[in-house]
């Protein structure tokens, strides 16, 4: 029993157990070996439709005739036997008959409500093709309509209604061993704004993520949003939205349902529960991360987890245009969250790199937000997150203006608004490089600054080009080129990983660079060549162990980590931690 396990046998764990993060594997199923066999325990023994029934044990037809006659499922299915690989097979051909990606995430949940095992082989196999179903751009749509396609709840709904209560509520979710928690407000879902209660679909997307690309086990993953209302009118009047029917609660009736939820979920959790803050306004998000993170084990994704992606592309971009980080000038388009977020670990990185002061470093980066570039004469009027970045100059009111005054060699978008690179800023940006680095970050495809096509095409075929959500490659005088894409996705699957499975309790900016650091030393040169400043998402297991490894070494030598004696060997430790969605022989 892992409860009550020696902590040291853990280092040496057999490299085919499919233990899923590293912590309480109650049963012993998740740390069986794939040909051991294990109990499929619920309250009691599961049989018959109940075992059918239950997701985290069906495995349609693939139970064995001994099975069968063992957990009393003699006719309550067809007599032929098919195996998870031809289920597989089968089930792919279905969703790719769907034409409408909706459809397919309708499939994709429905499955997941069915048959767990199944579709996290799904996604592990294919997850190049189905990463935009059950996550970006999809979800967006999904989130939209989410009142509309709602069947069973997939995560923990605490509202203004729970007040009061929140501790009860979370005894409530039927999983107790949760690890990583990720939580929205659902203020800024995407580019898409306030969706509100239906906002559950990202914490949803983002811990599907969390199983297949990092391995942490489903069962300790816990989606949770965090219903005060909405201001978008549209949901308000639509009679099939889910969430409560009244405008935001701001101010102190917020905070203090966001403290009573922090401070349950460390009460029935424990300290070395990870909590992922998600698509929360930047109102709230900066102050709530800053409240919090000297209390728990807690991150903003969208702050920290898309700036180690960037980061880690540029120093990719770096070996095919040369130069350092403080060589370049940076000039983003929104400076929000994901906006200063990246600015701010890039100025990190610098002042680590060079000798540079953190002041000096900043001066290397422009933002622009919806009034213009962000400069010293405004800097009364700008949320405390800009300020940093108010340098001295002209006021200059929008992005073309922005570009021709600074001439960036890597331009950015974070403004959550589409078609915002137009031709004249990309030909602005081209005109000042040979390859300028341009990103469009922003979410979901709707809203991505430009398209891979206008990337490639207005910059002459020039452009070091990634966006927050994929483009097919696009093909340019003959020349094809393969847009990446610099999505969080890459990050926060290993950094949980990494926290979870050496005990952090605290997470660092450190821990952020090393995720970074991890993630940029897997792009090859075979991947530079074809243009790509990210390796591909087929191989993020392999990835995310790499990024868990250096994430748990850095909380190691922060004295963060807690999970001892250290093992030897975090790479293999980490590849032993993930959870394989191959099924398990019931005895
Ligand atoms: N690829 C990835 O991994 C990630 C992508 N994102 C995407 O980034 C986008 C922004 O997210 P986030 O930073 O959290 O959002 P925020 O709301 O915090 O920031 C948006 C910023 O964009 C500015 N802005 C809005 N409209 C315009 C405009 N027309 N021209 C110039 N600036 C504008 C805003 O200006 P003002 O301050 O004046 O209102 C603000 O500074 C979203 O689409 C999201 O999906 C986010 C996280 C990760
Ligand atoms: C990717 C992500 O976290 C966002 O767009 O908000
Ligand atoms: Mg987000």
């Amino acid at each position: 029993m892992a409860e009550s396990r020696d902590e040291s046998s853990l280092v040496d764990v057999d490299s085919n157990s499919t233990v899923g993060g590293g912590v309480h594997d109650v049963y012993g199923e998740d740390r069986a070996t794939e040909d051991q066999i294990v109990t499929p325990w619920s309250v009691t023994v599961a049989s018959g439709c109940s075992l059918l029934r239950d997701p985290s044990y069906n495995k349609g037809l693939a139970f064995t005739e001994k099975e069968r006659d063992t957990h009393y499922l003699r006719g309550l299915l067809p007599p032929v036997y098919l195996s998870q690989e031809l289920q597989e097979k089968r089930l792919m051909i279905n969703i790719r008959q769907y034409e409408a990606p909706l459809q397919k995430y309708m499939a994709m949940m429905d499955l997941e409500e069915r048959n767990e095992r199944l579709f996290y082989k799904l996604l592990v196999d294919h997850v190049e093709e189905l990463l935009p179903i059950v996550y970006t751009p999809t979800v967006g749509e999904a989130c939209q309509k989410y009142g509309s396609i709602y069947r069973r709840p997939q995560g923990l709904y605490i509202s203004l209604k729970e007040k009061g209560k929140i501790l009860e509520v979370l005894k409530n979710w039927y999983e107790k061993n949760i690890q990583v928690i990720v939580v929205t407000d659902g203020e800024r879902i995407l580019g898409l704004g306030d969706l509100g209660c239906q906002g559950m679909g990202i914490p949803v997307g983002k811990l599907a993520l969390y199983t297949a690309l990092g391995g942490v086990r489903p069962s300790a993953c816990l989606p949770v949003t965090i219903d005060v209302g909405t201001n978008n009118e549209k949901l308000l009047n639509d009679e099939f939205y889910i969430g409560l029917r009244q405008k935001r609660a701001t101010g102190q009736e917020y905070y203090d349902l966001l403290h009573e939820f922090m401070t349950a979920v460390k009460q029935n959790y424990g300290e070395k529960i990870l909590v992922q803050f998600e698509d929360f306004a930047n109102h709230n998000a900066f102050e709530l991360l800053a409240k919090y993170s000297s209390t728990h084990l807690v991150f903003n994704d969208d702050i920290q987890g898309t700036a180690a992606v960037v980061l880690a592309g540029l120093v990719a971009s770096l070996k095919v245009i040369g130069g350092t980080l403080a060589d370049h000038t940076f000039l983003f388009l929104g400076a929000g969250e994901a906006g200063t977020g990246i600015a701010e670990l890039i100025a990190l990185e610098m002042t680590k790199q060079s000798n540079k002061l953190l002041e000096e470093a900043r001066e290397k980066i422009w933002l622009v937000d919806s009034k213009g570039l962000v400069v010293k004469s405004r800097i009364e009027s700008l949320q405390h997150f800009k300020k940093p970045w108010a340098h001295e100059h002209e006021p200059k009111k929008d992005l073309l203006d922005a570009v021709k005054a600074i001439k960036p060699t890597v331009l950015i978008g974070t403004s959550g608004v589409g078609k915002t690179f137009t031709k004249e800023v990309i030909e602005a940006v081209s005109s000042y490089n040979k390859k300028p680095i341009i990103l469009a970050l922003s979410n979901p495809t709707s809203q991505s600054e430009c398209t891979a096509e206008e990337a490639y095409t207005w910059s002459q075929g020039r452009a070091i080009f990634a966006s927050g959500s994929p483009f097919d490659p696009v093909t340019l005088n003959g020349k094809t080129f393969t847009p990446g894409q610099s999505n969080n996705a890459y990050i926060f699957p290993g950094f949980g990983l990494g926290v979870v499975m050496s005990g952090a309790i605290r997470v660092r900016n450190e821990m952020m660079l090393a995720a970074a650091e991890a993630l940029a030393n897997q792009v090859t040169q075979e991947h530079l060549d074809k243009g790509l400043i990210y390796p591909p998402f087929r191989s993020i297991r392999k990835i995310s162990a790499q990024i868990a490894a250096g994430v748990a070494r850095k909380a190691y030598e922060l004295g963060l980590a807690t999970q001892l004696p250290r093992p030897a060997d975090l790479v293999a430790f980490a590849e032993s931690c993930m959870y394989s969605p191959v099924y398990r022989n019931y005895r």
